[in-house]
């Protein structure tokens, strides 16, 4: 690309909690002119004409209708991860801007983000660190057990490619596996990880012992858990959501967490993210939280960030996008 421009790409910034990884850059700037947010802003009438695509890292730059306006040359928008909820798709191509995600290579580890919640909330193992290191000698009270995994019941809302992989991680864990999703697996898909279908939501809480969320947060299942829904589970039940925070009521939740309707969650979603620190979910001790961790190993970021690259220069080149999502 000697002697020619680079692309320009906004990005919202670069480095911080949110930014662009600092050990992306290398890779990314040999591509593209990189423009933050703060950039932009400083100098809107040279660049607005200069960006010809937006990576979009931890859901920002936000995109709305005002931004789309002042970039008339925006070709596509990168997306990392497989949620799309913070893009309005239609609008998107109304201005004719083309999106992709990263679908496929977050699904492995925010699968193993699922079992990982599983199992620390039913084993107890943010309380049994504290414990262990607390100055209070009183190690280990005999009262003070965990909820067995092997042979448990685990109903998986949602059996897209996360779910479908949390399935396979809970057979090898002994579990037994209920499934409900907008469509039925495959028989085979079924019977390879012993999934049994549950056509009604349900059924599935009324059953399970532990209840997993994987959905995609849509207008359909926005709060699809609420008060009903946590009524119907369990009293010794646990809630795990790897998906989106406004899946559940989360006003419901900590009612229901309060007054012991289910026994515990653990969840690496929550609304808004982080929680504001007098929140009451930080409260309880039936609650475990992470901060939206599902895809974030070294190397899958790094995958994240190539996949990004890569859609962003086939858009440029006129050429079909790896992972274009559709309106
Ligand atoms: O959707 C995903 O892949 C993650 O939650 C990041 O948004």
């Amino acid at each position: 690309m000697e002697g020619q421009e680079l692309p320009y790409v906004l990005v919202d910034s670069i480095g911080g909690r949110l930014g662009v990884y600092e050990d992306h850059l290398g890779f990314l700037k040999k591509r593209f002119h990189l423009i933050t947010m703060k950039e932009y802003l400083e100098n809107k009438t040279f660049l607005s004409k200069k960006i010809r695509a937006i990576y979009i890292w931890y859901h920002k730059p936000v995109i709305n209708e005002e931004l789309l306006q002042n970039l008339p040359n925006l070709k596509v928008v990168a997306s990392a991860g497989v949620g799309i909820d913070h893009l309005d798709l239609k609008l998107l191509s109304s201005y004719g801007v083309k999106v992709s995600n990263t679908p496929f290579i977050v699904s492995t580890d925010t699968a193993d983000m699922g079992m990982a919640l599983l199992l620390a909330s039913s084993r107890r193992l943010v309380e049994g660190h504290e414990m262990a290191v607390s100055p209070d000698t009183e190690y280990f009270p005999a009262d003070w057990l965990g909820v067995e995994v092997s042979g448990a019941t685990l109903g998986i809302l949602g059996m897209g490619k996360i779910g479908y992989k949390v399935a396979e991680r809970a057979k090898a864990f002994e579990m037994k596996i209920l499934y409900h999703n907008r469509n039925q697996r495959k028989k085979e898909e079924e019977s390879a990880v012993g999934a049994v279908y549950c056509k009604k939501i349900d059924d599935l809480l009324q059953q399970s012992d532990f209840v997993l969320l994987a959905l995609t947060l849509t207008p359909q299942t926005h709060k699809l858990i609420g008060k009903r829904e946590l009524e119907l589970m369990k009293p010794t039940a646990i809630l795990i959501n790897i998906s989106r925070g406004l899946v559940v009521d989360q006003d419901a939740l900590v009612e229901a967490l309060q007054n012991k309707v289910i026994k515990a969650a653990a969840l690496d979603v929550t609304y808004p993210e982080p929680l504001p620190r007098d929140h009451p979910l930080l409260k309880l001790k039936n609650v475990i939280i992470t901060p939206h961790i599902g895809s974030a190993t070294k190397k899958t970021r790094w995958i994240m960030m190539e996949e990004m690259a890569e859609s962003i220069e086939a858009g440029l080149a006129g050429l079909p996008i790896p992972r274009e999502v559709l309106p």
